[in-house]
């Protein structure tokens, strides 16, 4: 198992860029090294540079390692900010209850006793309590808020790992919404819970206990009259809440997973829904889908506004009703005014708590059910991993042998079956057949992207499913239907599968696809930033870059399946020019659309019907007479 740090070279995920030799021999400098006059600046913005520390997210490749999530793993994963916000809400609990027992000696040792020093240490005692608490809340507020975002930098860092550890089907079954929700709303509701819910939890309980105490010390008599008044409503009450709250909160988590997914979904697809003029319709599906999230909250809202208002009018009640025998008891002379104005206005700091749990229940509610769900993400395991004993893959010279595979994405529906094929090291073969036969599974299987579901596929002898997927991978290009660019520069994303390329590989992936041009009128050459998914270049020329970055990767074997989208005849010739140079001297697997493209295959297969239909060279083919022949003629005979 190794740490993101370690399996990533010199970089230090989450902390800063470890800075290589060269750079630290000249001062952090790589040329001359820093004038002296400047390095006491330079130490200066060094210190305030922000230090994001070992994230301590151990990554195993295959399951995510990390413990399981629990409320109190998140709290006690940093004991030290735990112990010291947790003394400071000891601290903030006490001096809050400080201040009607010193109203109650300013009111019966100073102002009934006529006592003016009494008063004005009582006073001055309120004052300090109040300034006490101020700083106790502020030690509190900045451990909890530290405690908080630590943890959950964690966790995101961790579903972040878990994602990337997961196999394609996952993505096909998920939508990328809901993905997004555990990782934004999901996270953030556990994060306001660490940050400010937990404290004000531990807050409120222990004033509860600290002022029952205080009560039964005023007058045991009251206090018990309080106890029976309002005990027994509240617990039926918290009873009914807490299981209407549970339902509830589920149910918002469910509803704003649907609606970013829904959103997620018309961003992605904005193209298609302008095109289509789809848009009148999306407002109205999604008025559907914000309309569950609002009845969600909605119900959410009801029983809040049942339990809120019930239990202060039981409060309030008990405060009129004791209010009755206090003072009566004052009449009697058996409690002093002072103890009685103490005792009701303790009376509100027991109910106070009672109103700010019900709060902080809700926001547990809504942290619970995150929990959950993350749980069920970090639980999901990826279907295609490297086996335990997998070995890693020596260089290969690139002999690809289907043997009798089956495959199929739902049960008992077979995409292919009993495929059986042998591509020789440096063979390009094409694979052609009707939409939908299962050209595009042929190729996903030899990357393994998925297993099949019988039979095997090897390379060079060695079984797909025994070798590391990491060494399988290095040595398998592969250019998708639809290439996809990211948002970053030229440089970024041809040199996506290496890094660590030099500009002069970079420029010979160029020219072996002939984008020399673009990369020359392009405002900042290879720097030049390219737009999210690519879409500031042409679906040619992302096609090109997609070969660029397959040959830079230098792989033995590359699996392509060829963009359906048409292109005029000179960007085709370009393409065309560039896969030769791809392909040359490289196994190859082509999932060819065009029969332009087949025709310098090889060899062809015809897929259909989930078999290989046919197999052979394109004259070989034609003159069989075949499907092939019957998909050439028709072809010619429209172009
Ligand atoms: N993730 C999936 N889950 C279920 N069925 C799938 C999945 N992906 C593809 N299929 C089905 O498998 C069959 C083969 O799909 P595949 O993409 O391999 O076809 P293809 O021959 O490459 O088609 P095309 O020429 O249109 O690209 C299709 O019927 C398709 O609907």
């Amino acid at each position: 198992m190794s740490m993101f740090g370690g399996g990533f070279g010199g970089f230090n995920v989450g902390g800063r860029p470890t800075v290589g030799a060269a750079g630290r021999k000249g001062n952090g400098l790589p040329f001359a090294g820093i004038p002296d006059d400047l390095r006491e600046g330079v130490a200066r913005l060094e210190a305030r540079e922000p230090d994001h520390g070992d994230p301590r997210v151990p990554f195993d490749p295959v399951h995510d390692a990390g413990p399981r999530i629990s409320m109190s793993r998140l709290l006690i994963g940093r004991p030290g900010l735990l112990a010291a916000a947790s003394l400071a809400i000891g601290v903030e609990t006490l001096l809050l209850q400080a201040g009607p027992y010193l109203v109650q000696v300013g009111i019966d040792h100073g102002i009934a006793a006529g006592n003016l020093r009494v008063l004005i240490v009582a006073t001055a005692c309120f004052v300090a309590a109040v300034l006490l608490t101020g700083v106790a809340t502020a030690v509190r507020m900045r451990k909890s808020g530290l405690l908080a975002a630590a943890a959950t930098r964690d966790l995101r860092i961790r579903i972040f790992a878990h994602l990337q550890r997961m196999s394609l089907d996952y993505y096909t079954r998920e939508k990328a919404g809901v993905t997004m929700t555990r990782m934004t709303s999901d996270v953030e509701s556990l994060q306001s819970l660490l940050q400010d819910g937990f404290a004000q939890f531990l807050i409120q309980g222990l004033t509860m206990v600290v002022v029952t105490g205080l009560l039964f010390h005023y007058n045991a008599y009251l206090a018990m009259i309080t106890l029976v008044l309002v005990v027994p409503p509240l617990t039926i009450a918290s009873l009914w809440f807490r299981h209407a709250a549970d339902k509830g909160y589920n149910r918002q988590r469910d509803a704003i997973a649907t609606m970013f997914a829904d959103l997620s979904e018309s961003l992605n697809g904005v193209r298609v829904v302008i095109a289509h003029n789809r848009q009148e319709r999306n407002v109205v599906a999604h008025r559907e889908v914000v309309g569950s999230y609002r009845d969600a909250n909605d119900w959410t809202g009801r029983i809040n506004a049942i339990y809120g208002p019930g239990t202060s009018v039981i409060g309030l009640i008990a405060m009129a009703v004791l209010l009755f025998i206090g003072g009566r008891m004052v009449l009697r002379g058996d409690l002093t005014i002072g103890e009685l104005t103490a005792f009701v206005l303790y009376i509100n700091s027991f109910f106070q708590p009672v109103q700010q749990l019900v709060q902080l229940y809700t926001q547990y509610q809504q942290g619970k059910a995150a929990i959950g769900k993350i749980r069920g993400l970090l639980s999901s395991a990826p279907t295609v991993v490297s086996a335990r004993d997998a070995v890693v893959l020596p260089p290969v010279r690139g002999r690809i042998v289907f043997d009798d595979v089956t495959f199929e994405y739902l049960p008992g529906q077979p995409v292919l079956s009993g495929v059986t094929l042998d591509i020789a090291p440096g063979e390009t073969v094409a694979c052609v057949g009707p939409t939908g036969a299962g050209k595009s599974t042929l190729a996903k299987l030899v990357t393994r992207f998925y297993d099949p579901t019988a039979g095997s596929i090897s390379i060079d002898g060695h079984d797909l499913r025994s070798v590391t997927l990491e060494s399988l991978r290095t040595q398998i290009g592969v250019v998708p239907q639809e290439p996809f660019l990211f948002a970053g520069t030229l440089r970024d994303n041809i040199a996506f599968a290496r890094p660590s390329a030099t500009d002069d590989e970079v420029w010979a992936a160029v020219d072996a696809v002939g984008l020399r041009d673009l990369v020359q009128r392009s405002p900042e050459g290879l720097d030049t930033p390219l737009h999210e998914r690519g879409q500031s270049v042409s679906s040619g020329e992302r096609q090109l870059l997609a070969l660029a970055r397959a040959f830079l990767a230098e792989p033995r074997v590359v699996v392509l399946d060829e963009a359906t989208s048409s292109l005029d005849l000179r960007s085709e010739l370009r393409v065309e020019a560039a896969l030769d140079a791809l392909l040359q001297g490289r196994t190859a697997i082509l999932v060819a659309h065009r029969l332009s493209t087949a025709m310098r295959a090889d060899r062809i297969i015809v897929v259909d019907d989930h078999h290989i239909v046919e197999t052979g060279s394109h004259d070989e083919l034609v003159a069989a007479g075949g499907h092939y022949a019957a998909m050439f003629e028709t072809w010619a005979a429209h172009s």
